[in-house]
């Protein structure tokens, strides 16, 4: 559905995107993430056809977004400033919207309804605080069925209330299958919404796979709760296979597995005639496999 294919972005002579390739099919819920400057909204310029890439292949729908206005008509997006006009109320925002996509005008009162701006849908936008602008936003994306959604920072800026509806909406859109990319610096919000991951460091791609890979991939964190005291001796005897921190209170070891396996912690522990009460891995989240993989890129 839409593919970039070996992309390079340079501006001038810096190199921002480095060979670039990933699909976007349907029923894919893509999050993508970065630390700053890493490339994300650069990649979602070239997708939306406002940039072209140096090398590559970027296509949307079997065509190419810079050169077809048909193709970038096919894709919705959300941008970290709200694509609304201030001097039009909201109820004629998505009017002007449903008139352009030749979208039902009948279904605007609901879909204002929906992001809990029915009350003011007679108010001028310039009113509304961010986030009201951001949700009337993302009301326009139920206005008609798109054939991809684009959405960089969707939540940023918005307080908890306007986070939690936003990602509920998000959650709603997921089920309709048309494909999204999502980046964000909100991982947890990440997490909540997608179905796969691409990690991108300094213009590149340095992991992507489903989110139950991707999770699994990071969970080496384990907790053992053991009976009695642990020893200093045990404790750097763990060193080696990656002893991370020891709660005294609570008799709880964590390790992070970097050699060897859990089976030899085991006999380690044992060795010491220490009784294990329970061992369990830690449930990995996808800040703790971002937080990994900067570590290595680093
Ligand atoms: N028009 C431009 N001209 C020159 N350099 C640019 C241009 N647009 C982006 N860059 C540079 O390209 C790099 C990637 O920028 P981009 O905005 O894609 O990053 P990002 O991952 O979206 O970052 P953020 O999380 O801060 O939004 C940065 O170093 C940025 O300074």
């Amino acid at each position: 559905m839409i593919f970039l294919k070996n992309v390079e972005k340079k501006f001038g002579k810096t190199k921002v995107l480095d060979n670039i390739s990933f699909n976007m099919q349907e029923g894919d819920v893509i999050a993508y993430v970065g630390p700053n400057g890493a490339g994300k909204t650069t990649t979602i310029k070239l997708i939306l056809g406002l940039l072209k890439p140096s090398t590559g292949e970027v296509k949307v729908f079997s065509e190419n977004p810079y050169s077809s206005l048909n193709a970038r008509k096919k894709i919705d997006f959300v941008l970290d400033h709200p694509g609304v006009d201030d001097d039009l109320t909201a109820y004629e925002n998505l009017k002007f919207y449903s008139m352009l996509y030749h979208a039902k005008v009948n279904n605007i009162d609901n879909i204002l309804k929906k992001v809990e701006l029915y009350g003011v849908r007679n108010k001028l936008v310039k009113t509304f605080s961010r986030g009201m602008k951001q949700r009337l936003t993302i009301a326009r994306l139920f206005l008609r069925e798109p054939k991809a959604i684009i959405m960089d920072e969707p939540t940023s800026g918005l307080d908890v209330d306007g986070k939690l509806l936003v990602r509920d909406l998000i959650k709603e859109l997921t089920l309709t299958k048309i494909p999204m990319l999502i980046s964000s610096h909100d991982l947890y919000e990440l997490q909540q919404i997608c179905n796969k991951v691409i990690l991108i460091f300094n213009g590149k791609i340095v992991k992507m796979d489903s989110i139950e890979n991707i999770l699994k991939s990071g969970s080496e964190d384990y907790q053992i709760i053991i009976n009695d005291e642990a020893p200093n001796s045990l404790l750097t005897s763990l060193e080696m296979y990656g002893f991370t921190s020891y709660d005294s209170k609570e008799k709880r070891i964590f390790i992070r597995l970097m050699a060897g396996k859990i089976s030899e912690v085991i006999n380690v522990i044992s060795k010491e005639n220490i009784e294990i009460k329970s061992i369990d891995k830690v449930q990995t989240s996808l800040e703790d496999v971002y937080r990994k993989e900067k570590k290595r890129d680093v």
